[in-house]
């Protein structure tokens, strides 16, 4: 049990937020009231039909308009009002002169290609970073963020993409930490604690394990342990950066139903992701950034997905690929597999030239079986061939001698070091094939740096120079890092685990696009993933998993949108054999 956090300052729920006697301040204690009398002012104009579903909303055909580079004209009652944000990490401008605003009870998107500096924002909000110019106003009043206390003390809540969680706590730890925690007579309440967890989970993630270490679970687990704790919390403001970028389409409608609620209350919101069906859905505007600074809102009947795109400088989005496969023989085969996580007999085949995907939702087994030919986890009964013969790998060393490449879900714990440059994350897994003499292990550097140079413009990667840290970074180009690692090698077989988790969605096509070249090159292609849009547009066979087991199996012209998700949604029937 973790022990209480002292010191904490509580949002000044029950007093006017400004000390001024102005009729900016009038303006402010009716809008509070209005917060706390759960009613927003959108819906009080009835702006926006509180029942809807969380990703329909009325579209329409009006262009983007650039914003204006101040606050918007409702800057009087924003909750939160930024005014010329400026940031510089060395030579990158990371932010230019970012305003915006925010209404208690609205939805704001923001967009923009990787590293356009949304994090940079978000962080400079959340007090992580402080700005190099401009202002913060919460509630009209101006303050300055020297830590992510103080801006929790101004009652700003926010999950960041990949926030840290301590890993041998449980669900009901981590949603707690740092803040207070409940008491009953001096002593920390357990039982009060796991049922406002409960409460919450139970809306959004009914079959969460609250008391399993975070460390035991899954990626996609532990993203919604960070959801929990943001939703536990009773903050006005509520900075999601990229929140749903590891769940699946089925979860993600249940976490925006939650979300919606919370923002019925009066919560302001502001949503970072590279999902834009979820932006234009979800949210009353878009604000679309790009190489640091804001250029364009996309608001009323212009807030759609190609409005955004289009902003975002991009083109249409991408139409289905045909592709003629070759009448290759089977390149992997699995045949009554079976590993401690899979306790029901896998059968799988994956020819040569062909891209299988394996979709399904948190823990349905997909990655496992990934994990399995990665030989992170051994088969405990059936049969395994690679290329014809006979395999086994007992580590992921000899999966890799066998011709194996693999992208790995959860890029800071088992894919990049963060404090290494971007050419050593490259070339490292690698590294004998960079030698500067064939006998001796010494890299040659010429030949990394050109490697990584090659690599880095087939993904499009945005970095400043070559010897740069990995964590300097954004996430979506870090993603692209630890694909490109992969792109240029040769393999038999490609394992991808959520391929472009948190890229944009011009490098997402870019990135299918690298997949389908991959396969047509004759490597066998297995990609394991949550997004079923991704499923769809790449799988040439759609495999579909659900506790554990495979729950059923579509060709590229049998498979869509509600077949899968029916199917991941499943409960299979079956006898786990003991293995
Ligand atoms: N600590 C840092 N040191 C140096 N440069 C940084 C640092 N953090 C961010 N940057 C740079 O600032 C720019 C903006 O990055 P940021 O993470 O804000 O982008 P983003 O829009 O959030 O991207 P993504 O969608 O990929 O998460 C990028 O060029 C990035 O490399």
């Amino acid at each position: 049990m973790p022990r209480c956090a002292r010191g904490f300052r509580r949002w000044p729920r029950s007093r006017p937020l400004s000390c001024r006697p102005s009729s900016k301040v009038a303006r402010q204690r009716q809008l509070n009231s209005t917060h706390r009398s759960n009613s927003s002012p959108a819906r009080a104009s009835g702006s926006r039909a509180t029942d809807r579903a969380p990703y329909r909303r009325q579209g329409g055909t009006a262009p983007v308009t650039a914003t204006a580079s101040g606050p918007g004209p409702d800057a009087g009652i924003a909750l939160l009002a930024l005014s010329g944000l400026d940031k510089r990490y060395g030579a990158t401008h990371a932010l230019k002169a970012v305003s915006l605003a925010l209404a208690a009870g609205e939805a704001v998107g923001l967009a923009g290609h990787n590293g356009a500096g949304k994090s940079t924002l978000i962080k400079c909000v959340a007090g992580a970073v402080l700005p190099d110019a401009g202002a913060i106003a919460v509630s009209g009043t101006q303050t300055r963020f020297s830590s992510p206390a103080d801006a929790y003390a101004a009652g700003i809540r926010v999950i960041h993409q990949d926030a840290p969680l301590v890993p041998h706590f449980d669900t009901v730890e981590n949603a707690f930490l740092g803040r207070p925690y409940p008491r009953r007579h001096g002593m920390v309440d357990r039982r009060a604690m796991t049922e406002r967890v409960a409460e919450i989970a139970r809306a959004i993630a009914p079959d969460l394990p609250l008391a399993t270490p975070v460390a035991l679970l899954t990626p996609s687990q532990r993203q919604f342990v960070r959801l929990i704790r943001a939703l536990a919390d009773d903050g006005r403001i509520l900075i999601l950066d990229e929140p749903t970028a590891a769940l699946p389409a089925e979860d993600a409608a249940r976490f925006f139903a939650v979300l919606g609620r919370v923002r019925d209350r009066g919560t302001a919101i502001l949503l970072v992701s590279h999902r834009l069906d979820e932006l234009s859905g979800f949210c009353d505007r878009t604000i679309v950034m790009a190489d640091g600074g804001v250029v364009a809102e996309c608001t009323g009947a212009g807030h759609t997905v190609a409005a955004i795109i289009s902003a975002m400088g991009g083109g249409a989005p991408m139409a289905k690929v045909q592709r003629t496969l070759p009448d290759a023989p089977a390149i992997l085969a699995l045949e009554g597999a079976r590993t401690r996580s899979l306790p029901v007999p896998i059968e799988l085949e994956v020819r040569a030239g062909e891209i299988v995907v394996l979709y399904g939702l948190i823990g349905s087994g997909r990655s496992e079986v990934l994990d399995a030919i990665w030989g992170v986890e051994r088969l405990t009964a059936g049969a395994m061939t690679l290329g014809g013969e006979p395999f086994a790998p007992r580590n992921p060393g000899e999966a890799l001698d066998a011709g194996i490449s693999y992208v790995p879900a959860d890029r800071h714990r088992t894919g990049l070091f963060a404090d290494e440059s971007l050419v050593f994350n490259t070339t490292l897994p690698l590294l004998s094939r960079f030698r500067r003499w064939p006998r001796l292990p010494v890299p040659s550097r010429s030949a990394e740096t050109r490697a990584f140079a090659e690599a880095a413009r087939a993904v499009g990667l945005k970095f400043g120079h070559a010897g740069q840290k990995v964590r300097t970074l954004s996430g979506g180009n870090q993603q692209k890092l630890l694909f490109s690692r992969w792109a240029s090698r040769h393999s038999r077989l490609i394992l991808l685990d959520e391929p472009t988790e948190g890229v944009d969605v011009m490098a997402k096509a870019q990135l299918r696009d690298i997949v389908r070249a991959m396969a047509g090159d004759g490597n066998g292609v297995l990609v394991s993933t949550s997004d079923r849009e991704e499923a769809l547009e790449l799988g040439d066979r759609v495999i579909v998993f659900s506790a554990g087991a495979i729950a059923a199996e579509f060709s590229r012209q049998t498979a869509d949108a509600a077949a899968l998700s029916t199917a991941a949604q499943s409960k299979p029937q079956f006898d786990p054999e003991p293995a």
